[in-house]
């Protein structure tokens, strides 16, 4: 998603900011991965091979994780990702390169954002449809964008969730969100999850709010982030 936001911008600190084709080279390396380690735990949860087997693989899987190296430190912004607003190669929802996310496809629409993903088996709630916390997640994630898209990045303090269908593993679901008012730094958005072949009937809907930390509060939540009017220009290109 192209959204690139009017403030902050991440600063990079700890790591040597690559130019703009090493970014891109590392993102798209980040995002093999990701698809990979994707991939086999996709296969890990459905696998029915013999303990023998499975003693294997995990002895192969960590000869394979040795060979990641280095250590981002936790309130560490990656030098790929463009915070708030952009990419973020690692999120649990629209991150490319994690291998929790669907991944969540995230495209602005006129009001909002429409988020687009199939979930899997390592998303199971009830046998063959999607755990309750995995639709709040998507939710939560694409309400939150749509704060961003409205030009008021914040977190949530309250989400409402109503299930009112199960949520079907590996169909292509959409995810809308919108912003139904603000008031001062609170956001009100609404959002809803449909399958993309009837999307008529509301799987999932939920209700919340965002509050947009006050600037100083932000800096001390995330001390990568530069002031407003960082000399950086925080150019987001989406995730
Ligand atoms: C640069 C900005 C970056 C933004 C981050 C983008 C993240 C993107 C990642 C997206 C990931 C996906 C999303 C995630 O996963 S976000 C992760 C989950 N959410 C959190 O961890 C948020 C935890 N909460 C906080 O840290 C603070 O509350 C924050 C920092 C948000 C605001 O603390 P701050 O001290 O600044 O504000 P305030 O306490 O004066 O409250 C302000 C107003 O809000 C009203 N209020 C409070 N609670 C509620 C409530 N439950 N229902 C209704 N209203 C509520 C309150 O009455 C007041 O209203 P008013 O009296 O003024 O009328």
């Amino acid at each position: 998603m192209n959204s690139p936001l009017p403030h902050h911008s991440a600063t990079r600190t700890t790591a040597e900011q690559p130019d703009e084709e090493g970014v891109h080279r590392q993102r798209t390396a980040i995002a093999a991965l990701g698809h990979e380690v994707r991939a086999l735990v996709d296969a890990t949860v459905r696998t029915t091979a013999a303990p023998d087997a499975l003693l294997r693989v995990a002895e192969g899987v960590r000869g394979l994780a040795a060979q990641l190296t280095g250590r981002r430190a936790r309130a560490e912004i990656p030098v790929v990702d463009e915070f708030p607003g952009g990419a973020r190669m690692y999120s649990p929802v629209t991150g490319t390169g994690s291998p929790l996310a669907p991944p969540l496809k995230v495209t602005r629409l006129d009001g909002g954002v429409a988020g687009t993903c199939a979930l899997g088996l390592a998303h199971e709630g009830p046998p063959g449809y999607g755990h309750g916390g995995i639709s709040a997640m998507l939710l939560d994630e694409s309400m939150g964008w749509a704060c961003a898209t409205a030009g008021m990045p914040g977190m949530t303090v309250s989400l409402q969730m109503r299930y009112q269908r199960p949520v079907p593993l590996e169909a292509r679901l959409r995810v809308l969100a919108h912003v139904t008012g603000t008031e001062g730094r609170k956001v009100y958005v609404a959002g809803s999850i449909t399958t993309e072949e009837d999307p008529s009937t509301v799987l999932a809907a939920a209700e919340g709010v965002f509050v947009s930390p006050d600037p100083e509060h932000a800096r001390a939540l995330f001390p990568g982030l530069r002031a407003p009017g960082g000399s950086d220009g925080g150019t987001a290109v989406g995730r």
